[in-house]
Formats: C-alpha cells, sequence, structure tokens
C-alpha cells in the first residue's frame, strides 16, 4: 500500500449555495436542512481511490460576493478548488465567475485543479441555471463540471473524488483508460 497522499481543498461560493451542507455530507453523510452561515471551518476526511489513500483537509469558507477581497491564504499551499454555485440562483452563478477570475488572478497560473459543481439539482421547480450554462463555464475554464443535491450522498461523493483526479493529473499521474474504465 503506497503512503497516503496530504491533500488541501478549498470550497469557494456564494452565500447559501451549499458549501457547508456538501462538505458535511460527503465528511459526516448527513444531510443539514438548516442554514447557519459560515465564517470558515476545516474538515478532516480520508478517501481511496485506486488504492491510494488520500488524507483530505477541507476548508469550507464564507460565502463570497463578487465585492469579497479574496484571502491570500486561499491560495498557498492549496492542491484543488470546489467552486459552487446553486441551479436556483442566477446571481451565485455570476458570482462564481468573478470569484474564478479572482482565484486565478491570486495563484498566478492560467489553470488550477477546479471542480465546478452546480447544486441543488434537487429543486426542479426553481431551477433558473440550466446544465448547459454550467457546462458552458467550466468549458470556458476547462475545469470539470458536475451538478449535485447535498441530499445525495453519491453526487457529493462524486464532487470531492473528482477534484482528487483534477489534482492527480495536475501532478502528473494521468489516469490510464483500459478497457473503458478509467484506471490511476
Ligand atoms: N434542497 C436543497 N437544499 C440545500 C442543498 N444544499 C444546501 N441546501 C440548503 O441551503 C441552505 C444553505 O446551505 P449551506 O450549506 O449553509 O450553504 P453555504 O454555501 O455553506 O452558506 P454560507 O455559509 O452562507 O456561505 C441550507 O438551508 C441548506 O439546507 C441542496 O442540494 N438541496
Amino acid at each position: 500500500m503506497p503512503q497516503p497522499k496530504y491533500r488541501k481543498i478549498v470550497i469557494l461560493g456564494y452565500r447559501s449555495v451549499g458549501k457547508s451542507s456538501l462538505t458535511i455530507q460527503f465528511v459526516e453523510g448527513q444531510f443539514v436542512d438548516s442554514y447557519d452561515p459560515t465564517i470558515e471551518n476545516t474538515f478532516t476526511t480520508t478517501l481511496s481511490l485506486n488504492g491510494q489513500e488520500f488524507h483530505l483537509q477541507l476548508v469550507d469558507t464564507a460565502g463570497q460576493d463578487e465585492y469579497s477581497i479574496f484571502p491570500q491564504s486561499y491560495s498557498m499551499d492549496i492542491h484543488g478548488y470546489v467552486l459552487v454555485y446553486s441551479v436556483t440562483s442566477n446571481k451565485s452563478f455570476e458570482v462564481v465567475q468573478v470569484i474564478h477570475d479572482k482565484l486565478l488572478d491570486m495563484v498566478g497560473k492560467v489553470q488550477v485543479p477546479i471542480v465546478l459543481v452546480g447544486n441543488k439539482k434537487d429543486l426542479h421547480m426553481e431551477r433558473v441555471v440550466r446544465f448547459d450554462e454550467g457546462k458552458g463555464m467550466a468549458d470556458s475554464w476547462k475545469a470539470v463540471f458536475m451538478e449535485s443535491s447535498a441530499k445525495e450522498n453519491q453526487t457529493t461523493v462524486d464532487v470531492f473524488r473528482q477534484i482528487i483526479v483534477e489534482i492527480e493529473k495536475a501532478d502528473g499521474n494521468v489516469p490510464q483508460v483500459r478497457r473503458g474504465c478509467q484506471v490511476m
């Protein structure tokens, strides 16, 4: 068994899009219905992917808007980013683009491992951002796109597995495609 890898991931997005809910669903396997605005919380957990164990530090940040100053601590020693908007909020979709641009300015790289997440996909009647709009934004960033619901465990696990895959790719550990399935 190879040595565990330590990876730090920051979760960013507008207020109330479900950053804490996604993180808590992934780490604790439960959905929290109440809304308690976050200042900043760090969660730790482990994830095993293709025989490699990852020790994860997940930084759940306070909701940002277009005027928020991007803290420098979110650009140093971070391996990857989960950028979240809510499919029920156009404002959160606009803000996530601004956050992305500030993030790239701050880290000073053209590309960093990012997964763009359109959360609250279970709220069908309240949806205002289409899947293809989210996908289009992620494509323009050369990032991965997913929609999720923090009510479902599997979609949240997929989000965090995917950011690990992106971090591995950026490290040069490109998954090989064999017989139609991906092997890292
Ligand atoms: N239906 C539904 N509700 C969600 C989902 N994710 C989060 N919520 C609800 O949305 C509200 C805000 O969720 P939070 O996880 O606190 O959002 P946040 O982005 O961490 O908020 P800030 O701390 O203000 O940045 C809560 O009432 C959650 O229960 C989801 O996927 N589906």
